[in-house]
């Protein structure tokens, strides 16, 4: 049986847990953030309703609504019992429901039934604090839409008076300053990019608001991402400005906006699954329960279809795993699961089949709605019917506005300059078409928009009422072509408005509920004066309507604080990312081939040095050992650790820009993280060879091995910091290969000819330090060294003992520094370096705009 989904206003107390959570059902959770507080309020106050299509035979008495979330009131009670797939026992009690309700309500809706809302909403053992619900269209077995919920307190809602599908906020316990509303208004204006004294964008203006979509237009290379940068403040713009709710973006805002990028940027190594759960437990709040962010990741999920391909890795061009199109849709996930207030999207559509965009572009559209979310998209060239569900249509060349307004005007647009789209005719293709092909209608088009645009503006900021100045100009009964279409675009703003969004401008008129149309007809006419107020630099914006929508929707009321601050601690943040950067580091790690190549090199090894004799006659092939052990994992450890930062870069910047987490817990992590990982191999090493060597003291063997990881860890250092300062293979790796040749040539353990100038070079070499320690260890705590007959060591020429004496030994390799000093100046490069690396990302690597 087809069915729509749609969102009816609460009719009665809500009492969103379940019956045995009633007792916690007034609880208010503490909200983390004024998003979610806001967006509590509004899933609070609603119920969700799938409206069922009944069969024509049973369409006469299907007429019955049914509350769709479990009522607190008794009255209410008997319709929550109702089930969705039995239509009869729904009717009859959604009859009773509704004459029940019918006190405080209006039933607009006919030929309904619903399924308990809290399908999604909440779980069978109640209502979950806080939670996210994704409906799934069942008509076309896609998701519908996304909504979080928060707060279970009861709520009282108000009457309703059209059937609208958003949610209408009014509660009474709200304290006013409770009501920010979290929906944000885009403007731009007069936007200006240059790159290398070429224009990439032309004064580009336009603006969106909430509960609509942008569609961003045009050519390949017309500017799209450009503008998007721009907009997410990812990129400097050389002239315009971007408000946000008449504020001009800032960090605070930025960290409001998510940005779905072209690219796909994620570590290969994780699945998807992975992906989405780190993201949630790095970006939802704190508050939040795992158990409930778990949640929401399953619901994303399922909304975009991406079940079937979660334990699917994202894969590289070497490994493949999700495909193109997965891999976008878990981008979009990723950003829609943090419920940001501006989405935008560079081309998400893109890669998909038809069936897929389509689906996506709904699921997006009814974001926007049901949460009354701002969202711009870029597309290249979409279908008939995704092209009709964008709101607005900003149509870009060269980085010139050939259109903004509303979609459906563009016929009209069109019309003015005497091209008509042809029915039955993509207007997307057609529009696109003609903008390539036909340089005389580009020209006309640009001067066309420039000019709409510009008396969009005087006409806005001109005349305080729109009525009036529509009235004004039919008096004068001579309306210009570019007049008739500004009054198109405002009267269909309205109109448009009016019939869709009544509910999302309640929070300028705390009012009694009966005039809530003029309400919100009011509210989109200042909306519009905003939008253009906002366009002319807030000339006439003192206007305390004005004021009221941004200042209640802005963050000003909730805090700066809480939007600049990060949405988890510092030690969750440094927990998650060190599990996860434990996952994506294990594989490249600890690959099979780094097994192989370490179980193989400690074989060779042992068998080399194997039951190596403690004489003087072997002395050179110990050290040999040692210094090769040595060397071998220190440079390991500096190379391995150069692709680190590099490999993650893109990621982390993606993510530090959207104030997923400080840097400090990513680095602490990613340290932290990779210290097993980095110790496991030399530790196998060791354990082959070493034995293999001869060593039998239990003591020994774990005395080298904690030098040895010492030794490993402290390279890791360096080369992590020559990672992050190169950020590029080929430079740190010529860069470490000169250090540490160097600094081994200049050791004087290949040559004896050091020039007496530059001999100090060894004392920068941590091998220099490692290799005096390993020698301290293996000659003082190891078995005693035979003199060799002849021996070169003194005291065995005088034959006054048989062993050679450690300190005769360490003399001879110029290993005069104790143990202490070596381990301490070990310990100053560990630190030194990883604080440089630290400060390199800090100043250096921090993620910059383009
Ligand atoms: N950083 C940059 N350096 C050089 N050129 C740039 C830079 N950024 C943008 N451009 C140029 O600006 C123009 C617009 O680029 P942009 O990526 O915004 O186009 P687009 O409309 O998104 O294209 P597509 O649809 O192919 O992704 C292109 O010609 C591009 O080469």
């Amino acid at each position: 049986m087809p069915m729509n989904l749609m969102i009816v206003e609460s009719v009665e107390t809500v009492d969103m847990g379940s019956s045995d959570n009633d007792n916690e059902a007034t609880e208010q959770v503490p909200l983390v953030s004024a998003s979610h507080r806001n967006l509590a309020k509004i899933v609070a106050d609603c119920r969700l309703q799938i409206e069922v299509e009944p069969p024509p035979a049973a369409a006469a008495s299907a007429a019955a609504t049914v509350v769709a979330a479990p009522p607190a009131t008794s009255d209410a009670t008997a319709a929550t019992s109702v089930a969705a797939s039995d239509s009869s026992a729904s009717s009859s009690s959604s009859s009773s429901s509704s004459s029940s309700s019918s006190t405080s309500s209006e039933f607009t809706h006919t030929s309904q039934t619903t399924i308990p809302s809290t399908d999604n909403l909440t779980s069978s053992n109640g209502l979950a604090n806080m939670g996210k619900s994704i409906l799934v269209d069942a008509k076309s077995n896609s998701p519908a839409s996304l909504s979080y919920h928060y707060d279970k307190s009861p709520v009282i809602p108000q009457k309703q008076h059209h059937n609208i599908n958003i949610c209408n906020s009014h509660h009474p316990h709200h304290h006013p300053q409770n009501h920010t509303q979290h929906s944000l208004q885009l403007t731009f204006q007069n936007l200006n990019v240059l790159h290398n004294e070429r224009q990439i964008l032309s004064d580009v203006s336009g603006f969106v608001s909430p509960c609509e979509v942008l569609a961003i237009m045009g050519p390949s290379g017309s500017g799209k991402t450009t503008l998007l940068d721009c907009l997410s403040g990812q990129r400097d713009i050389d002239g315009g400005s971007v408000f946000l709710n008449r504020e001009p973006l800032s960090k605070k805002w930025r960290r409001r906006i998510g940005y779905v990028l072209q690219e796909e940027i994620f570590f290969p190594q994780l699945t998807l699954r992975e992906t989405v759960v780190y993201t949630a437990l790095l970006r939802l709040p704190e508050s939040m329960p795992r158990a409930e962010k778990m949640r929401q990741v399953d619901h994303i999920l399922e909304a975009l279809e991406l079940g079937c391909c979660q334990q699917t890795k994202f894969g590289d061009y070497l490994n493949r795993g999700l495909s193109g199109g997965e891999k976008k849709r878990a981008n979009i996930a990723c950003e829609l699961l943090t419920n940001p207030l501006l989405m935008l999207l560079d081309e998400p559509t893109s890669g998909l089949d038809s069936h897929s965009a389509i689906s996506l572009m709904k699921v997006l559209k009814r974001y926007a709605q049901l949460e009354q979310k701002t969202i711009v998209i870029s597309v290249h060239q979409p279908s008939s019917q995704m092209f009709h569900m964008f709101d607005k249509l900003l149509l870009l060349h060269q980085g010139r506005t050939a259109y903004f307004g509303d979609v459906q005007n563009i016929y009209r647009h069109f019309e003015d300059i005497g091209v008509t789209i042809k029915p039955h005719y993509n207007p997307a293709d057609f529009v696109l078409e003609q903008l390539k092909s036909h340089p005389d209608i580009r020209e006309k088009l640009f001067i066309a928009a420039k000019e709409s645009h510009g008396n969009y503006l005087n006409r806005n900021c001109i005349t305080s009422s729109h009525n009036n100045q529509v009235s004004d100009s039919e008096a004068k009964g001579k309306k210009q072509p570019d007049s008739i279409l500004i009054d198109d675009i405002i009267n269909n703003y309205y109109n448009h408005r009016s019939k869709r969004h009544h509910h999302q401008y309640e929070n300028l008129h705390h009012t009694s509920n009966g005039c809530q149309v003029e309400e919100d007809e009011e509210a989109a006419q200042h909306l519009v004066w905003c939008a253009a107020d906002s366009q002319s630099n807030f000339s006439s914006c003192a206007s305390s309507d004005c004021h009221s929508y941004s200042a209640g929707s802005g963050p000003g009321h909730s805090g700066d604080d809480e939007w600049l601050s990060y949405p988890t601690s510092f030690h969750t943040q440094f927990c998650v990312l060190s599990s996860r950067n434990f996952k994506e580091a294990k594989p490249r790690m600890l690959s099979k081939l780094n097994w192989f190549q370490t179980i193989g090199l400690a074989l060779m090894a042992g068998a080399i040095w194997f039951q190596l004799p403690r004489t003087e006659e072997f002395l050179h092939d110990l050290q040999g050992w040692m210094f090769f052990s040595q060397t071998y994992w220190m440079l390991f450890a500096l190379f391995g650790a150069l692709n680190s930062f590099p490999s993650e870069r893109e990621v982390v910047s993606k993510e530090r820009r959207s104030g997923a987490y400080r840097l400090s817990a990513y680095y602490l992590a990613k340290m932290c993280a990779e210290l097993p990982l980095v110790i496991t191999l030399p530790t196998v090493y060791l354990m082959i060879s070493y034995p293999m060597l001869g060593c039998t003291s239990l003591k020994l063997f774990f005395l080298m091995l904690i030098f040895l990881l010492i030794n490993t860890i402290v390279a890791q250092s360096v080369g992590f910091f020559i990672g992050a300062c190169c950020m590029d293979m080929n430079v740190s790796i010529t860069l470490s290969a000169l250090y540490t040749l160097a600094t081994q040539l200049f050791g004087g353990y290949l040559s004896s000819r050091i020039p007496e100038g530059l001999s100090w070079i060894r004392y920068t070499s941590m091998i220099h330090y490692a290799y005096q320690n390993m020698q301290i260890l293996e000659f003082r705590e190891g078995a005693a060294i035979g003199c060799g007959s002849p021996s070169s060591y003194e005291i065995c020429k005088q034959q006054s003992t048989e062993f050679i004496p450690y300190e005769e030994i360490l003399k001879a390799q110029n290993s005069t520094s104790p143990l202490w000093l070596n381990t301490l100046i070990l310990m100053m490069f560990f630190l030194v370096f990883r604080c440089l690396g630290y400060a390199v990302l800090r100043f250096l690597r921090c993620p910059k705009k383009t």
